[in-house]
């Protein structure tokens, strides 16, 4: 059985681009600059946007946080995205989900500029990516290619279920998972909350991805023996012994499922790193693509 470390892929790909921020320092050029807008004092929320900055730091890049408070109108909130989006220092930007209840969160996600859009939550590029043309792609769902990717997981003509159509997981994996090339080219079923007789599904997967946030959820019985799983699942459950007062579980019951397993993540230390990582390359991306197209 083996782990697939998304802690130490993860601190790889972090190297990988600082080299290139390295480079770009080297030649006075500008280096890439992401802001993360969070609305509202969500604690989770609170932690991710965190360790975006922190993350950024780490590799070389300029970092903004913009935070505003939780009664924030959708009109100000899209102001805010206006500015960033004609604001020539912003290579991209993302706006931390979920939002508060008085935001319609389709329309603020089409307020930001495609090609700032390093979370790859715009409609047009999610239609690029199902077209497979170059885009950003979502953060999470790229960091699981990646982690496949490096672990070199066959995935050519293998069955894949995932478990949860999010827009911003389940739904988008589905779609990279059958598209052409590697990682991909496998046979996709997207499960959910309507699926029936889910362990019937399961049980015939090589490749399992589960993006549903209930612990425990995916049952040794549910899985057949040399199976792939990714566990995306990222519950905070209390717990008085840690410090913080509760630790963080997956979907996956890893001691039993681990067992059956050929291949398996971990959490923490599995996609979570990863999709910060990827948050990154995407910004790295974008400063690319917009050095050619203002030369500046
Ligand atoms: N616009 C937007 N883009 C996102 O990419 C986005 C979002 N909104 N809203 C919430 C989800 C969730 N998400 C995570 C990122 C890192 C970890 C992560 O680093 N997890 C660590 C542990 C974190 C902890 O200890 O709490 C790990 O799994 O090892 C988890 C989850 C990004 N999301």
């Amino acid at each position: 059985m083996t782990i697939l470390d998304g802690k130490k892929v993860s601190n790889d790909i972090k190297n990988e681009i600082k080299a290139e921020v390295d480079k770009m320092k080297a030649n006075g050029e500008k280096v890439p600059h992401l802001a993360a807008v969070i609305v509202g004092n969500d604690g989770a929320s609170l932690t991710y946007v965190g360790s975006k900055v922190r993350a950024c730091e780490r590799v070389g890049f300029e970092s903004t946080m913009v935070r505003l408070s939780n009664t924030t109108s959708e009109v100000e909130l899209l102001d805010k995205i206006d500015e960033l989006n004609n604001n020539p220092d912003i290579d991209g930007f993302i706006i931390q989900l979920p939002l508060p209840d008085q935001i319609d969160t389709q329309k603020v996600l089409m307020a930001v500029h495609p090609d700032k859009d390093v979370d790859g939550f715009h409609p047009m590029n999610f239609g690029k990516m199902a077209l497979d043309m170059s885009t950003f792609i979502p953060a999470t769902p790229f960091g699981i290619l990646e982690l496949l990717d490096r672990y070199n997981v066959d995935t050519k003509g293998k069955h894949t279920v995932v478990i949860g159509r999010s827009h911003i997981v389940g739904r988008p994996m589905s779609i990279l998972m059958g598209r052409k090339g590697f990682p991909g080219n496998s046979t996709v079923t997207l499960t959910h909350s309507h699926t029936k007789n889910i362990t019937q599904i399961t049980s015939q997967a090589d490749i399992i991805i589960s993006a549903l946030g209930v612990p425990n959820f995916l049952k040794a019985e549910m899985v057949k023996d040399d199976a792939v799983i990714i566990d995306v699942g990222i519950t905070r459950v209390p717990d008085d012994t840690k410090e913080r007062g509760y630790r963080i579980t997956g979907d996956v019951d890893f001691e039993n499922v681990s067992k059956k397993a050929s291949h398996i993540t971990p959490v923490p230390g599995g996609v979570g790193p990863m999709t910060i990582a990827m948050l990154l390359k995407n910004t790295l991306l974008a400063r690319e693509r917009h050095r050619k197209s203002n030369k500046n």
